[in-house]
Order: C-alpha cells, then structure tokens, then sequence
C-alpha cells in the first residue's frame, strides 16, 4: 500500500455487521466485532481494517497523510435513516393537545389538519426558508451520527410546491455533508383543493407530477400513504406501477393503522421497502419474506402517537426471517424528532430487538431499504469511509443509556464532520 489518507486508530471496539446484503432474521445479531482496531482510509474509501497490529502489518511502508486517535471509543459503520420528511414549512405543536385528547391521527386530518397543516406552511415557504430548516435538522442528524438520510416530498401536492421540496433535498445533497436520497411522494395526502375527488388527484399525480420529477431526475423512489381515507391499494398501485415505469423504485407507507394490504402490494409490485407495517398481517409480513422487501419499522411514531400497539419485530425476525430497518420518520406530526439513538432506545423498549439487531436496522438494512447496501452500512474494504465514534463501551450501551448523544465524531467520505462532539465546518465561525 502506498498510501493514506487517514488512519483512525485507538478503536477501543469496532462493530459492524458482516457484507453488502439485507441481513435477515437471526443473521441480524450476528456482528462483526474487533477489539483494538484501526481503519485505514483512502480517497473516501476504506482500504483496509482489523486489529492495531494487523492494519500496523497491512500498511507497511506507506504514507500516511493524518491519524486521528479514537481514544478507545466504539466505532461502528454511519447510520442510516431511510425513512424521514426532512423537507417541510412549519410545526405541529399547536395539535398536541387534541393528540393528547385522544383524537385519532387519521380524524385530525379528515378535519384540514396533520399533513394538510403543514402542507400549507410549505406552500407558503419559501425555497430559501424550507432549505435553512431542513439543514438544521440535518446538523441535528449527523451530530446523532447518521451519515445518509431519505427524505421524502409530499407536502407541496402541487407539482410546483413537490418540485419545490425535491429541489430543497438535491440542493442539500450537494451542500452538506450527510448524503441525502430522495423519495417523490406527492402521494402523501389529497389536498383541500381536490377533496372528494381522490381519483382526479390520482390522474395529476400520474399524467402530470411524476414525468417532471424523473425528468428532472429530482427522486429516486416514489413512495404513497397507503391507508383507509387516503390512498386506497388500487390507486397505490397505480401511483407505483407508473413512477416504475418512468425509473423510479416503489416504496409504500404500508399498514401503518388499518390493515389495507399496502404490505402485500409491496411484494406484488416488487417494492424496495414497506414502512409502519404496525397492522401488518402474518400474510402480508410473509409477502414481504417472498419478495425480498425490505420492513422499515419507525418505533417513535407509535410512541409519539400514543399507541398501544407496536410493528412484530420480533415475528418479523423470527418468524418470516425478515431484514428488519429502522428509522426515526423525522416529520412535523407522528414524529418530530431527528434522534436515531432515541429509535434505538424505543426499538429496544417497545419491539424487543436486541443491540445487535438494532445496530443492524440502523445500517446494513438501512442501506439495503436505500439500494445502497453495496456501498454504505457496513465496514467493509472498498465501502465509503462513513464512521461514526460513539462514547460508550459497547453497542448494548446505546439503547441502555437513554435520552443523551453518545455520538462523539463522525468520518463522513473520509473525513472528519463530527468531532469532540461538535460540527467540523472549516470556518470556526461559520455553522454548516
Ligand atoms: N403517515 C404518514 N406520513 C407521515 C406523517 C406525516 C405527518 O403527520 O406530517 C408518517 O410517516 O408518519
Ligand atoms: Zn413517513
């Protein structure tokens, strides 16, 4: 080897699950783990990793441009949110009381709230105000160490409000430091203009929005809110079946409060991922199994929601041999907060997963619910260099030791974002 870019040593514990592809049921607890270990990074990309002695033997006589000590901290592959609605105008706390009240999430929006709430405040938005927030809260994520994030459209519901937030998510791409996948929903809900008169937005949806998105290659997935009074299995379908054929992949909002079959259309249609899944049925999770789709389970949206009920991870994994992912679903009504270690906390505490598999649903099939497996999620040789260094002993210690950051630096492409807990921005004065 010739040479370095950088060399992160002094890893007290390196953990990461094995390979590219989705680990499904029982694989998913088994991890990867080096005791005293380095990583070696060139041009962005791991070149090679193992024990101190073994990296020490491996890079003999090559140039090393910086080494960074981790100190003895844990190091574990960048997480992965493959599920949020980054890219929006205002908030929601004003509806907290009528949540807390006990009025149903699907009834707030029948009434002109929830999602329409906030698609008017990001209609009202302008492109500059929507990309300064949605930039906040990407700080707030790669402080929590997450290195890619989906974010979805969907409260624009016009082609020039989706267009709006789509440009928002590219232009925050390039920008910033956390990588960002983009996810057309214009899907998200009939909005008031077009009440009663699903079928008529259906058509905008597919004749006018769709072929404007991938033209302008402004997403890569095209994803529907699949649930009684919104979009019904046939128009999901729809929807899906046409952004496929324009070269976008399907992700659905699947059986999050009635069991509609969105779970089953996602096989049927070959989706990449389905997510909530809460009401999933053992049909529709073996469905899921058959087609190699990928559950993306979102355990703060229960929580926030105030529900009892929570998706099977545990029959997920067990059961149907499932690659389970998780996700914060960052957005302004089920769910405001950007906190994955929060996720891992509750994935814990409400689906019963162990660290393990947590720490497989936050990377491995994260990316995998991206196609990106090849690429992130995992330390491997040839990957992209994301890393994040958490301050704790071990990965149990994550979901444990609750309601604080444990993220103390962050590599992204292979070089530090995060480090001392703090954004590395180049301009001591200026923050990302
Ligand atoms: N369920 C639909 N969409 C979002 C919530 C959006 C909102 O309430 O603003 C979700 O995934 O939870
Ligand atoms: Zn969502």
């Amino acid at each position: 080897m010739e040479r370095v870019d950088l060399l992160l040593t002094g890893i007290g514990t390196l953990v990461s699950p094995p390979g590219n592809k989705p680990r499904c049921g029982h694989a998913m607890k088994e991890v990867r783990e080096i005791k005293d270990a380095a990583i070696a990074i060139r041009q962005g990309k791991i070149v090679c990793y193992g024990s101190a002695q073994e990296v020490q033997e491996m890079l003999a006589g090559a140039e090393i441009a910086e080494t960074i000590d981790a100190c003895g901290r844990l190091v574990t592959p960048g997480l992965i949110d493959p599920h949020t609605h980054l890219v929006h105008g205002g908030s929601r706390e004003h509806e907290l009381a009528l949540k807390r009240s006990g009025v149903p999430y699907l009834d707030i929006l029948a009434q002109g709230g929830g999602i329409l709430n906030t698609v008017n405040s990001t209609r009202a938005a302008s492109e500059h105000d929507l990309y300064d927030k949605a930039r906040r809260s990407l700080n707030e994520m790669l402080l929590n160490g997450v290195t890619t994030v989906e974010a979805k459209s969907g409260y624009g519901l016009t082609l020039k409000d989706e267009l709006k937030q789509l440009r928002v998510a590219k232009r925050l791409d390039e920008s910033h430091p956390v990588d960002i996948v983009s996810t057309f929903m214009g899907a998200h809900a009939v909005p008031p203009e077009f009440k009663g008169r699903t079928e008529e937005f259906v058509d905008v949806i597919v004749n006018d929005m769709l072929p404007v998105v991938a033209e302008q290659g402004l997403a890569e997935f095209c994803d529907v809110f699949c649930e009684a009074g919104v979009f019904s299995v046939v128009q999901t379908r729809r929807i899906l079946l046409a952004a496929q054929r324009l070269g976008l992949a399907s992700k659905i909002h699947a059986d999050e409060i009635v069991p509609l079959g969105g779970a089953e259309l996602a096989g049927e249609v070959g989706a990449i991922s389905a997510e909530h899944l809460l009401a999933a049925t053992d049909e529709s999770l073996a469905a899921l199994a058959e087609r190699g789709v990928v559950p993306v389970l979102l355990p703060g949206t229960s929580f926030n929601l105030g529900l009892t009920t929570h998706a099977r991870a545990r029959d997920m994994i067990d059961k149907h041999n499932l690659p389970v992912a998780l996700s914060t679903d960052y957005n302004p009504g089920s769910c405001p907060t950007e906190s994955i270690q929060l996720i891992m906390m509750l994935a814990s505490l409400n689906l019963k997963m162990t660290p393990e598999e947590i720490l497989t649903a936050c990377t491995i099939n994260a990316a995998n619910a991206l196609g990106r497996g090849g690429d992130i999620g995992s330390i491997e040789v040839g990957k992209r260099a994301d890393l994040t260094i958490f301050d704790s002993p071990n990965v149990a210690y994550l979901p444990y030791h609750f309601g604080i950051n444990h993220t103390y630096g962050v590599i992204k492409n292979g070089h530090k974002a995060v480090w001392n807990r703090r954004l590395v921005t180049g301009k001591e004065e200026e923050a990302l």
